[in-house]
């Protein structure tokens, strides 16, 4: 059921901005998207059909131990050490060995570590110049290696998308290199590769792919035809989340997590997340907290923050997610914290002192912070690490 409007009505926000139909919009997908259990073997047959010879995977631990499923021919490398949340030395290793084995495709086999990482390595391979000077929109170069992603979580939607994220180890920014060459020949969304992913991870990696959904839905950069996948995205999760993390072989619930990742990762591009994840990123820069687990903790207080710009909107999210009715913060907070998820910072390892340089972080990053629905101060962004804790 809804929350009740006027649980989340009353405010002096300013007023949503008109919607604009007619605003410009670029939409970019990957060449060609397969979508399916049982699909992963298709890698290989697609590899083969465009004559490689030596592919590099790119994966963590856990899936480069079935790397033999994407059926790949030729000579197959598999980096296996990418790490969560991937560093910039953790690049840098990857990026010299798809150098030494010249690597003709590159797959991202893993989560979005995996696959942010991979995407890198196909533009930076037979570029010379260094990763900073890739930062930013539209830096990198065209790329001969192929470039083909395999999720194995649902939740970034990076298959999809032209962005990926690395963390500068010197000043714990989240770095983000944003190209049209960095988007797939190939992605291939396999919910059963999603199965084995534990209730914990589930529940966060959902999450985020709702974050994902939520903010771009209310974004000041809203568009019709992503509100359409964003609330869509925001049902599927509302829908399937709980299923999948009460029971990890559920595979109707896996799928339908799979589709909520994608549309999440559609909403990415064009539109892009708000100061859901501005305030998420120092839980992970500073703090090691993993992605979808930071975007869980804040989800809640910036969905209420959010609710009074647009109140009808709040209200379709919280209908969509079936959340209870009532305070629409406590509601949220209660739908995360009911499938497991660890919603306060103090039990994550971060004390009230950490809170200040965390906010002067978050509040820097004004390429989502200037497109969040209600403007927020750096005082606001404290407040909500202080509600967190
Ligand atoms: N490019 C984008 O647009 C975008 C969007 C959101 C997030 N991201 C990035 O994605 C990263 C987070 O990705 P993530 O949340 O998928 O987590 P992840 O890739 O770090 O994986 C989380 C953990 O799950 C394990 N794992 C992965 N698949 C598994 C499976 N099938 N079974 C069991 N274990 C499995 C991994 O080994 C890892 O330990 C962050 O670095 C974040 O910045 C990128
Ligand atoms: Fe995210």
């Amino acid at each position: 059921m809804a929350a009740p409007l006027s649980s989340i009505a009353a405010s002096n926000a300013a007023p949503a901005a008109a919607l604009s139909w007619s605003r410009p919009l670029t939409i970019t997908r990957p060449s060609r998207i397969e979508f399916g259990a049982g699909k992963v073997g298709f890698a290989g047959e697609w590899a083969a059909s465009h004559g490689v010879a030596r592919t590099l995977v790119v994966s963590d631990a856990f899936n480069a131990a079935r790397v033999d499923r994407l059926g790949l021919p030729g000579e197959v490398s598999v980096f296996a050490e990418v790490k969560p949340e991937p560093d910039l030395p953790n690049l840098l290793k990857l990026v010299a060995m798809a150098r030494a084995v010249r690597a003709q495709l590159i797959v991202g086999f893993g989560g979005g570590s995996a696959m942010d990482i991979a995407k890198l390595a196909a533009v930076m391979v037979d570029d010379t110049r260094s990763f900073h000077e890739l930062v930013g929109p539209n830096k990198a170069a065209p790329r001969s290696a192929l470039l083909v992603q395999v999720p194995t979580t649902a939740g970034t939607g990076s298959e999809a998308g032209t962005r990926a994220l690395v963390t500068d180890p010197e000043t714990l920014n989240k770095l983000a290199v944003e190209s049209l060459h960095m988007l797939a020949d190939l992605a291939i969304i396999d919910p059963d590769l999603t199965m084995t992913v534990p209730p914990a991870v589930t529940a966060a990696t959902g999450i985020d792919a709702l974050a994902h959904c939520v903010e771009a839905y209310t974004s000041r950069r809203a568009h019709p035809i992503i509100d359409m996948y964003a609330r869509e995205g925001i049902g599927l999760v509302g829908k399937f989340l709980r299923r999948a993390v009460a029971n990890g072989g559920d595979s109707e619930a896996r799928a339908g997590l799979a589709l909520a990742s994608l549309y999440g990762g559609f909403c990415l591009g064009p539109v892009n997340t708000t100061a859901g994840h501005a305030i998420s990123y120092p839980l992970g820069t500073r703090h090691g907290i993993a992605h979808g687990l930071a975007n869980a903790v804040i989800f809640p207080h910036t969905l209420a923050f959010n609710a009074p710009v647009d109140p009808i909107k709040a209200a379709d999210i919280a209908s969509r997610l079936g959340l209870e009715g009532g305070d629409l913060k406590a509601s949220a907070y209660r739908w995360c914290a009911g499938m497991g998820v660890e919603m306060r910072l103090g039990q994550l390892g971060i004390g009230e002192d950490d809170l200040a340089g965390m906010a002067d972080e978050a509040f820097a990053i004004r390429r989502l912070l200037d497109f969040n629905p209600r403007e927020i101060s750096r005082e606001e962004i404290l407040g909500i690490y202080q509600a967190a804790l």
